[in-house]
């Protein structure tokens, strides 16, 4: 579908870019020729990430940065090095998030701010810190954000997440018409249910319920690492310089068909929402 050299000179800074879907959109782009910067929290899964896509593709060049983004000077710091050291970025994807269910009442701040700061704010101060040195430097550029289709349908037990996720599709509309004449562009993608481990963990953490999830669906499965690494590439290469704004689902029609994810977990008793709790704590304590 693609030539192979579609994203020669082409620098992309892609956060969360060590695991799950991050980590396949940084596949298709080093197999498409572009040179990859890949940030997370974790020294080790970063570092991981970036050494397996320089053993595949071995004539791109692929770093790897460890950031916290909901810490404002670190990004900061790290944009500016990519800048110094690398000569900046041509796109961003802000893929990265945190997320896990929870009934609403029960949240406490920690629990919504480790969320909101992430998905929201992290995605702000990276935008920013890279938009600006864009329109400093009149370069073009490109910003792919991943958001989910409950920016349309809202989402129970995961608001936090939901919230912040309606604000980055928002971002992602109001700045495609600010920063359209410095050349920037802004697209979204809302996908639906692709099985990785990070978010099975936190959102699926007892029963997956993947057969239920697959005969609902329109198209009778679930999304797969390359549904959205194609779209990804589509949007951000540079040929495609008029799609401006826009927030596209992909999840075989799933949103249009039932709406609302979680919907199951209004069965759940309070020692079911314990049990789920401590398993995602687990896990999480595991990835750590
Ligand atoms: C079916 C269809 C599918 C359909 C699914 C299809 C749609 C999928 C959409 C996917 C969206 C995603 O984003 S999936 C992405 C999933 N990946 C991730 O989340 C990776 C990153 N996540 C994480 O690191 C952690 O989960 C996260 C908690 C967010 C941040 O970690 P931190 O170390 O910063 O935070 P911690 O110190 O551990 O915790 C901070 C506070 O949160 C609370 N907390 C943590 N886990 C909690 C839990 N389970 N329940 C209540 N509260 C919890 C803690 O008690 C703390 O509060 P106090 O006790 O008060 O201090
Ligand atoms: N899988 C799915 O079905 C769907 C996923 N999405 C979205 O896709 C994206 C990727 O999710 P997925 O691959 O499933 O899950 P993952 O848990 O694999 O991805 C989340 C990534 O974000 C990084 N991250 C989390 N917090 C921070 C932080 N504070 N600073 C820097 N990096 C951070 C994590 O690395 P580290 O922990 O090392 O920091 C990790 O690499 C998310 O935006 C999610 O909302 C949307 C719809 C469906």
């Amino acid at each position: 579908m693609f030539s192979p050299q579609l994203f020669k000179n082409q620098s992309v800074l892609i956060t969360g870019g060590g695991t799950g879907l991050g980590f396949g959109m940084a596949d298709r782009l080093a197999s498409l020729g572009a040179t990859l910067h890949l940030c997370g929290r974790r020294q080790e899964v970063i570092e991981q990430a970036a050494h397996s896509l320089k053993e595949k593709y071995p004539d791109t060049d692929i770093f790897a940065h460890s950031l916290d983004i909901r810490d404002a000077d670190m990004v900061e710091a790290l944009v500016q090095k990519i800048w110094d050291e690398h000569g900046g970025v041509d796109a961003l994807i802000n893929n990265a998030a945190g997320n896990f269910i929870c009934p609403t009442e029960d949240l406490t701040i920690n629990g919504f701010k480790a969320i909101t700061e992430t998905v929201l704010n992290g995605t702000f101060y990276v935008t920013q810190a890279v938009g600006k040195r864009w329109i400093e430097s009149k370069r073009p550029g490109s910003v792919l954000s991943i958001v989910v289709t409950w920016v349309w349908t809202g989402s129970p037990f995961v608001v936090p997440s939901a919230m912040s996720k309606s604000a980055v599709d928002t971002m992602t509309k109001s700045l495609a018409i600010e920063w359209g004449r410095h050349g920037i562009r802004f697209n979204a993608i809302a996908p639906g249910v692709i099985p990785t481990e990070g978010a099975s963990a936190r959102l699926r953490p007892v029963d997956d319920n993947t057969e239920n999830l697959v005969k609902q669906n329109p198209m009778q499965r679930l999304g797969q690492m390359n549904d959205l690494a194609q779209l990804a590439a589509f949007l951000l290469c540079p040929q495609n310089s008029w799609i401006n704004g826009q927030t596209i689902a992909l999840d075989g029609g799933d949103w249009l068909a039932n709406g609302a994810y979680f919907k199951q977990y209004f069965e759940w008793s309070k020692e079911d929402w314990e049990k789920a709790r401590e398993v995602i704590k687990a896990k999480t304590k595991g990835a750590k």
